[in-house]
């Protein structure tokens, strides 16, 4: 690394305790770091891509600065890098190189995220006086993204803390690098210039197209969106940042669906940042009943009306909510990302029901918390485990499938074992969270459609999910009989399924289902390792 650090220059201070260098990709892998540099280039196009396509302008340059903290308590107090000298900062996103025992305790060193300026000063009082922040632990591997006019600092590190930061920008203000470089600004003027980004990202390859465009998405920068991935550790209710949050119900024919939502909004402690996203079989999809294919197909369509929301909630379309149950759905959250590996979680848990419907629901005053466990499969091979709080990523790693038409028991498994291999631990919220009418009676049960129709889709569904779980033989006709092991070489198969909607297992399709496709397993971690931590066995249909 010192060879990498070669080109650029240490500084060091009171104010800012670490020593640090700017650097370029390319002199990051001329200084031996090619691995860390293909990450930073990787990084930097993925970022500039979805941020534009949210409507940010980042098609300015780049830079890039690589950072130690020596311990010993150093620290950086509270300041926002995109401040008056570097105005044209849009996006900061930060990648910790800590060795994977990092421990917040012992270690110090967390990012504290302000979503509000300082009103005491300059530095403000900080967290460490009390005042409310989001604390993320610099954990080895851990990405955090923020926009750049958050005010933000360092606690003091007591082991040495490295970490890699880059920094997209407006396109308006690379120009003759005339926005005020400021103290600790690139040295040299030119910085890291991407000039491929524009082609790559698909911002249209010119800084006007994209200031216009952003005007016109955005049309107000008075309340900027929250941050994009912040996780925060062991702070008391009031000291949440809350997020938005999506939530996404299907509903066929379903009476209770309006009481549902009604709850939802009226149980919030935040309503207006409550978006609900409905599949009617409002932002409203309506679907047309006799074209119901069942609640995969439901999910996926109400997943499509996502817009952005930092977390997202899937239930049904008869349920009833605690009372906060959205500052309490971010908070177990967060405990949970935290006592995750990966850092992704997800809360999952089959709900306590509730009694009546509409008007006379009735909620059970002391329901115990509920654990989700696997009981066992039925006639079909399906096993039996349902709603899901997580952030918003689950829309990207894990969307519902569409093409499992009329499949009811089994999506569960299947989205377990989709999630898990993704590196998502799934987490039972400590207290009840949300009510479910179990009883069936007033729903609509059966479906309009040919019967002989949706039992072979169903079939077919049930056939598909079997595979992915390696319990089933033969493939589903038309599916990929062989080559389960090779899997795809990379992520980009996944993408490239995710609009191929034909959903008749042809060729095309096949590698979708693979290990690394949309709608197989991820390859992070491996069904063996989830089997064995729910103790059951997919092959032989057995929980042991
Ligand atoms: O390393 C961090 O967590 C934040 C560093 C920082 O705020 C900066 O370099 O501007
Ligand atoms: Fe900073």
């Amino acid at each position: 690394m010192g060879t990498a650090l070669s080109g650029g220059r240490w500084v060091s201070g009171g104010a800012r305790g670490d020593v640090n260098a700017w650097v370029t990709p390319a002199e990051l892998a001329e200084g031996g770091c090619s691995l860390l540099a293909a990450i930073v280039e990787d990084l930097t196009q993925q970022l500039r891509s979805q941020f534009a396509a949210q409507g940010y302008d980042v098609s300015g340059r780049a830079s890039f600065q690589l950072a130690c903290y020596p311990g010993g308590g150093a620290r950086y107090v509270r300041h926002a890098d995109a401040s008056g000298s570097s105005p044209g900062r849009c996006i900061t996103a930060l990648l910790y190189l800590n060795p994977s025992d990092w421990n917040p305790q012992a270690d110090g060193g967390q990012l504290a995220l302000y979503n509000y300026s300082s009103m005491d000063g300059p530095q403000g009082l900080g967290f460490l006086s009390g005042e409310p922040a989001v604390v993320i632990a610099p954990l080895g591997g851990r990405l955090v993204v923020f926009e750049s006019h958050l005010e933000h600092e360092v606690l003091p590190a007591h082991r040495e803390r490295y970490s890699v930061t880059a920094w997209l920008y407006r396109g308006d203000a690379s120009a003759g690098g005339g926005a005020g470089r400021s103290v600790g600004e690139d040295p040299g003027g030119s910085g890291y210039s991407e000039d491929g980004g524009a082609d790559a990202a698909g911002c249209g390859g010119a800084a006007q197209d994209g200031v216009a465009w952003q005007s016109a998405q955005r049309p107000s920068t008075a309340a900027p969106p929250p941050p994009a991935a912040v996780r925060q550790e062991g702070l008391g209710a009031e000291e949440v940042w809350r997020g938005r949050i999506f939530v996404s119900i299907p509903a066929y024919r379903d009476a209770e669906c309006a009481w549902t939502l009604k709850d939802l909004f009226l149980k919030a402690d935040h309503p207006d940042r409550v978006f609900a996203g409905v599949a009617w079989q409002c932002r409203f999809a309506l679907l047309d009943a006799r074209r119901a294919a069942g609640p995969c197909a439901a999910r996926a369509a109400a997943e499509a009306l996502w817009r952005g929301e930092e977390f997202v909630l899937q239930i049904d379309a008869h349920m009833r909510f605690v009372r906060g149950w959205d500052v309490k759905c971010i908070q177990q959250l967060q405990r949970a990302e935290v006592a995750s590996a990966a850092g992704r979680a997800v809360l999952s848990a089959y709900p306590p029901g509730y009694e009546g419907a509409g008007a006379a629901a009735a909620v059970p005053e002391d329901a115990p918390a509920t654990v989700v466990e696997a009981s066992g499969f039925d006639a079909e091979g399906m096993l039996r485990l349902r709603g899901s709080f997580s952030r918003a990523s689950l829309l990207r790693d894990a969307p519902y499938c569409p093409l499992l038409r009329h499949l009811f028991f089994g999506e569960e498994a299947y989205q377990l074992a989709r999630l898990w291999t993704r590196g998502y631990d799934v987490f039972a919220p400590a207290a009840p969270l949300a009510f479910h009418q179990w009883e069936r009676g007033a729903r609509a049960a059966s479906y309009q459609g040919d019967g002989r129709v949706v039992a072979a889709e169903r079939a077919e569904a049930q056939a598909r999910v079997l595979r992915v779980l390696g319990s089933a033989g033969p493939a589903p006709a038309g599916g990929a009989s062989a080559g389960r092991q090779q899997g795809p070489s990379g992520g980009g198969v996944g993408r490239s399924c995710a609009g191929a909607g034909a959903g008749d297992g042809s060729g095309a399709d096949a590698a979708c289902w693979e290990p690394g496709g949309i709608w197989g397993l991820g390859l992070e971690r491996t069904l063996q390792e989830l089997e064995q931590h729910c103790g059951v066995r997919f092959a032989e249909r057995r929980i042991m």
